[in-house]
């Protein structure tokens, strides 16, 4: 799937969050897809037109930006085209909660994706969680059933372990490492991965190559790095040196 990607350089159309555009860029472009990054609610039929997925990460939004985000989420729709949310510090505030609910409630998502605290939070359980970072709340294949049970909306939740549930299939992804706690955008620019590979074709297989590729890339990454500085520069190098038999490393676990 990575040979194909490459080959057809679907577009992602993110809107994300202030902190992490050039990290997201810079990921996708090594991975291979096509990036642009739009704050214009009246281009979003026309960009939209030519995407493959679209990316909302709601990080850095305001109540201005919500007729942004709204938009492309039609347009997403009217197209056809895999919308993947990520619900940045869901339990952080009442702002993001009612920003995220409303994006749910109105539009059809194809995957929500977000860290166990997020994730355990938007399924309207109490979190501990008071930023953007990850918490532990449990084992992360109940957090990501819970929230199917709630939502109706296939769900990844990351963490050291990922887990994936659309209510058919739940499954388990153990590659990563322990760097991608310390720099800001890990998730988020699996977010943009995981909408790259949606764009070829929207099926859970995709989320289990987008999410292995990246966290087998950071594991090679890891063993270059002299910290998080330089294992964030070198993820970016082994997402484009990655090839379909670093595969091989991939652990994934079905659930019955
Ligand atoms: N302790 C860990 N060991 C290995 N991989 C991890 C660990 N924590 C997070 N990851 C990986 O880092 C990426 C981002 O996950 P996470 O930190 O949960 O998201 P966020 O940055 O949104 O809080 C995912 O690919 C996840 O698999
Ligand atoms: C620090 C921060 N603040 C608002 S968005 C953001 C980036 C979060 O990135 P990630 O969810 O990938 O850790
Ligand atoms: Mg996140």
């Amino acid at each position: 799937m990575i040979d194909e990607l490459r080959q057809e350089r679907p577009l992602v159309v993110c809107i994300t969050n202030d902190v992490v555009k050039p990290f997201t860029a810079n990921g996708l472009l090594a991975l291979g897809a096509s990036p642009i990054m739009s704050g214009e609610s009246d281009e979003a039929a026309d960009i939209l037109k030519h995407a493959g997925a679209l990316l909302l990460n709601i990080g850095t939004c305001t109540k201005e930006k919500l007729p942004l985000y709204e938009e492309m989420a039609r347009c997403a729709n009217n197209y056809n085209i895999p919308v993947v949310l990520d619900p940045v510090g869901y339990g952080a505030s009442a702002f993001r909660k009612n920003f995220t609910d409303k994006l749910l409630g109105n539009y059809d998502i194809a995957l929500v994706k977000g860290n166990a605290g997020e994730i355990h939070a938007l399924s309207g359980q109490k979190t501990l969680s008071k930023g953007v970072d990850n918490v532990t709340e449990g084992n992360t294949v109940e957090i990501a059933k819970t929230a199917y049970d709630v939502l109706k909306v296939p769900v990844l939740v990351t963490g050291e372990t990922d887990a994936y549930a659309d209510g058919n299939l739940t499954k388990t992804m153990h590659n990563g490492h322990e760097y991608l706690e310390v720099i800001t955008g890990s998730g988020c620019v699996l977010g943009a991965v995981t909408a790259s590979f949606l764009a070829l074709e929207n099926q859970p297989e995709s989320i289990e190559y987008a999410v292995s590729l990246y966290n087998i890339a950071a594991e090679k990454a890891a063993q270059y790095a002299e910290g998080p500085g330089t294992f964030s520069v070198k993820l970016i190098d082994e997402i484009y040196n990655f090839k379909t038999d670093d595969y091989k490393t991939k652990k994934v676990k079905v659930h019955e």
